[in-house]
């Protein structure tokens, strides 16, 4: 399998760093032959290619069966005719990853301040309210005059569908509970049409139950009881928001690992940012890139019917679950150890099958 590894601005060299031990470890014991290619974007790609994102980059991504790619420091990035694209967005519309995958689960040995709860957020992730992945509406930000903007949200039957059914496949292979999640008291074209596409890809699947929420209230409920939730489907703005939500519930947001997945492309990106404020201190939780990295070798094994992949996933799962339980792990988690030491501890692990 070859996967390109882009490490990213702020924690994204630590932790990165830190994944590549662990697949390179995966790959001893799995016999899996990963073929690991190192590669730059965001501002490292800036500084040296006068771009954030190559297009070389992209046709490299295109011919490799899997990306991961390190937390960026998107909110620096302001002109994308000045090359400052956000990466994250450029290979989530280039390769068309529709589904965002985010886990959220508690740990044995770790306090679980809400009780013990196993969920997926399943977030749609090319359209919604961001104005930067709105190109084929041409954009979804507008100045209307100096003080007046107008951002605009682009939600498609297409998109609505696919997420959908992502979300009841994941289900049947859980708990069976699909909650859908939206605005449709106030955005009601729009969320009533995601509410109805959602129900209507549920019929395929009639052993899973299904409710719904309106975002604003899921906040309160997913915080009251989230072991009530299994798989949670949403639009991207409103996924992006609970996944984080849901991560830290959990125990961190250095827990939320994350796969962004289409049709033939996949990339494992954690779920949260480049974090400056810890940057270079070799603090910061690599859990959520190992995890990401975990779920692109569980999805490229179940693509490909190779169960030596699925079992290397499994793996680093359980290893990292091990490491929390005994305390081998990072501070926001309960643990003392620094961002490498605890990439040395689930290597070790790994090693020790
Ligand atoms: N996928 C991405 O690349 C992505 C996602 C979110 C934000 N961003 C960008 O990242 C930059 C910083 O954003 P932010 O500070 O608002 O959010 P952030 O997610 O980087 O950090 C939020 C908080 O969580 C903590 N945190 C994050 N990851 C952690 C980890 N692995 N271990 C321990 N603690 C961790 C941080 O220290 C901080 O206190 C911005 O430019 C933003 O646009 C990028
Ligand atoms: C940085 C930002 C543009 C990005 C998004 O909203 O898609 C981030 O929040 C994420 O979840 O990856």
């Amino acid at each position: 399998m070859k996967i390109v590894v882009i490490p990213g601005d702020g924690i994204g060299p630590e932790t990165m760093a830190t994944t590549v031990d662990v697949l390179e470890a995966a790959s001893k014991r799995f016999n899996l032959n990963l073929d690991l290619q190192h590669d730059i974007a965001g501002h490292e790609s800036l500084k040296r290619n006068g771009a954030t994102v190559t297009p070389e980059l992209l046709e490299k991504v295109r011919a490799a069966d899997g990306l991961m790619l390190g937390p960026m420091a998107t909110y620096d990035f302001k002109d994308e005719a000045k090359g400052e694209v956000n990466p994250s967005k450029f290979f989530r519309k280039s390769l068309d990853l529709y589904a965002n995958i985010r886990p959220a689960r508690t740990y044995p040995g770790m306090p679980a301040r809400l009780g013990e709860f196993d969920l997926v957020v399943v977030r749609e992730n090319t359209e919604g309210f961001y104005a930067d992945r709105n190109v084929e509406s041409g954009g979804s930000e507008m100045l209307i005059t100096p003080d007046v903007v107008i951002s605009l949200r682009r939600i498609t039957r297409l998109c609505c569908e696919r997420i959908a059914r992502s979300a009841f496949e994941l289900a049947m292979t859980r708990k069976k509970h699909v909650t859908i999640v939206h605005k449709a008291n106030v955005l009601k074209i729009a969320d009533g049409m995601f509410i109805d596409i959602c129900h209507q890809v549920g019929k395929e699947f009639p052993e899973v139950t299904i409710d719904d929420f309106i975002v604003d209230a899921m906040m309160a409920h997913v915080v009251r009881a989230p072991q009530r939730f299994d798989v949670i489907v949403t639009t991207n703005m409103f996924g992006d928001i609970l996944s984080d939500l849901t991560a830290e519930l959990s125990g961190s947001l250095g827990l939320g690992g994350s796969l962004n997945a289409g049709t033939d492309h996949a990339m494992g990106q954690a779920a949260h940012g480049s974090a400056p404020d810890i940057a270079g201190q070799n603090i910061a939780n690599p859990f959520s890139l190992i995890l990401s990295a975990a779920m692109l070798l569980g999805w490229y094994g179940q693509r490909k019917g190779q169960q030596a992949f699925n079992d290397a996933a499994a793996a680093i799962f359980d290893v990292v679950a091990d490491a929390i339980a005994a305390g081998e792990a990072t501070r926001d988690v309960g643990g003392k150890l620094g961002t490498k030491e605890t990439g040395e501890a689930v290597v070790r692990r790994l090693a020790a099958g």
